[in-house]
C-alpha cells in the first residue's frame, strides 16, 4: 500500500515527538529519505573530505540513487513507524517485559532492544524438537532475519535447554510409512540446518541447562554460545544408532579437533559447561544464579553495536565456507536417512518409547 502525503507528513511531525534518540546511522537514514521524497535524487555539490558531517548526510542522500520520490516517502513512513512503536514499547511496557511477535505453538518469540529471543517452550517434554516445533524454529528465524533486531537468541523455557529430537515422533507410523516419514523429516532437516547456516545476523545460544542431540550440535553454527553450569553437553549419537547432524561432522572437529569431536560424537561423552567452554563449543560460562542477569546484560551491551557493522561482519566470517556447511548438511542427511531405518536406530526409539532407556 502506497503512503499518502498526508501520511507522510504525519510521520515527519512524529520523529520530533520520539522519546529516544534513534542514533545517527537511522537519522542519517531519516534525512537521506526525506530529502528524497521531497526533492528527488541527490542535487547537492559534494562537500569537502573534512566536513565530516555535511559529506555524511550527503553520502547516504546520494546512496538511495534514483529511487522514486513516492518509494522514499514510504520507507520514511515504515521507517518512522517502526521507530514510534519501538519509542513506545520502551516508555510503556515494564522494565524487563518482552513485547510479543507471531504466536507459536512450541516456542516463544519476544523482541525488545534490538534483541529477538526465541525460546523453545516444551518444558514438561525438555524442549523435545518435534516436527512442527522445527518448522517453527524455520519460520521464527526467517521472521528475526527480517526484522530490525541487532541480535538474535536461541534458549530454552524450564530447567532443559533441549533434550534433542523428540523421540516419539516415529511411534505409530506403520511400517509402510516410515520410509517416506523418514524422507521428509531429513527433508525438512536439511532446511531446519540451512537457516542456521543463511542467518545474517549474529545468533546466539543461550544455554540455561543440559543440551542434547540436534540441539548440541547446531550450537556449532551459533556465533556465540553462553552457557549456565548447570548445563551439559550430550551427543549419545552411537547409543541411539544414529549419525552426527548440524554440520557437527564438519564443525566440532574444527572447533575442537578431531579426537575431542569423535569422543562427542562417536563415542558419546557428556560434557560439563566447563569442559565444553575448554573445548571452544561454549564461548562462555556463567553461575546459574546469575545467569539470566548477567548473559542478558551483556546482550544489551552488544546490541547497541552499530547494526550493519556486526551483521556484515558476520556474514563476511560465515560467507568463507557456506557452500561447504551446505555439502556437509546435505551429505550428513543423507546418511541420517539411512541410519533412521537401521535396525540400531528403531531398537533404540523403541527402548525409549518403553522406557528401558535413558540418557
Ligand atoms: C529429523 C530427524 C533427526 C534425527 C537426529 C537426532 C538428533 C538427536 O537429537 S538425538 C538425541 C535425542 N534425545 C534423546 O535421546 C534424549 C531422550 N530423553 C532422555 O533421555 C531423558 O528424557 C532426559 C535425560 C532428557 C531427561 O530425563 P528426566 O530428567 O528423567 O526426565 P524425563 O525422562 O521424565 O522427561 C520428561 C518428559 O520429557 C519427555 N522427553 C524428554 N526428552 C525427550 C525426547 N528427546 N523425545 C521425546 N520426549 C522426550 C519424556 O518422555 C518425559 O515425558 P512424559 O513421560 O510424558 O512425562
Amino acid at each position: 500500500m502506497r503512503s499518502s502525503q498526508e501520511e507522510f507528513e504525519n510521520a515527519v511531525n512524529r520523529v520530533k515527538l520520539l522519546k529516544k534518540d534513534p542514533g545517527n546511522e537511522v537519522k542519517l537514514k531519516l534525512y537521506a529519505l526525506y530529502k528524497q521524497a521531497t526533492e528527488g535524487p541527490c542535487n547537492m555539490p559534494k562537500p569537502g573530505v573534512f566536513d565530516f558531517i555535511n559529506k555524511a548526510k550527503w553520502d547516504a542522500w546520494n546512496a538511495l540513487g534514483s529511487m522514486p520520490k513516492e518509494t522514499a516517502r514510504q520507507s520514511y513512513v515504515d521507517l518512522v513507524s517502526s521507530l514510534s512503536s519501538s519509542s513506545m514499547s520502551s516508555s510503556q511496557v515494564k522494565p524487563g517485559a518482552d513485547r510479543k511477535q507471531q504466536e507459536y505453538e512450541n516456542l516463544v518469540v519476544t523482541s525488545e532492544d534490538g534483541i529477538t529471543k526465541i525460546m523453545l517452550n516444551r518444558p514438561t517434554k525438555k524442549n523435545a524438537i518435534n516436527t512442527q516445533m522445527y518448522q517453527e524454529i524455520i519460520l521464527a528465524l526467517k521472521a528475526a532475519s527480517k526484522d530490525n533486531s541487532v541480535l538474535t537468541v536461541l534458549t530454552g523455557n524450564g530447567d532443559y535447554y533441549c533434550s534433542g529430537n523428540d523421540l516419539t515422533d516415529f511411534s505409530g507410523i506403520t511400517a509402510g510409512e516410515i520410509e517416506e516419514k523418514v524422507k521428509n523429516n531429513l527433508d525438512m532437516l536439511r532446511v531446519f540446518v540451512n537457516s542456521f547456516i543463511d542467518f545474517p545476523k549474529p545468533l546466539i545460544a543461550v544455554v540455561n541447562g543440559p543440551a542434547v542431540g540436534i540441539a548440541v550440535t547446531i550450537l556449532g553454527l551459533c556465533d556465540a554460545v553462553y552457557a549456565s553450569d548447570r548445563a551439559t553437553f550430550h551427543t549419545p549419537f552411537s547409543h541411539l544408532g544414529l549419525s552426527p547432524e548440524g554440520c557437527s561432522s564438519y564443525t566440532f572437529p574444527k572447533i575442537m579437533g578431531p579426537a575431542k569431536a569423535i569422543e562427542m560424537l562417536v563415542f558419546g561423552k557428556k560434557l560439563t559447561a566447563e569442559e565444553a567452554c575448554a573445548r571452544g563449543l561454549v564461548t562462555e560460562v556463567f553461575p546459574d544464579n546469575t545467569f539470566q542477569k548477567q548473559v542478558w546484560a551483556r546482550l544489551k551491551a552488544y546490541s547497541e553495536f552499530p547494526a550493519n557493522s556486526i551483521r556484515i561482519s558476520k556474514q563476511v566470517i560465515r560467507n568463507m565456507e557456506k557452500e561447504k556447511l551446505y555439502a556437509v548438511n546435505a551429505e550428513e542427511c543423507s546418511v541420517l536417512q539411512e541410519r533412521l531405518l537401521s535396525n540400531e536406530c528403531i531398537n533404540a526409539a523403541v527402548n525409549f518409547l518403553s522406557r528401558k532407556a535413558k540418557l
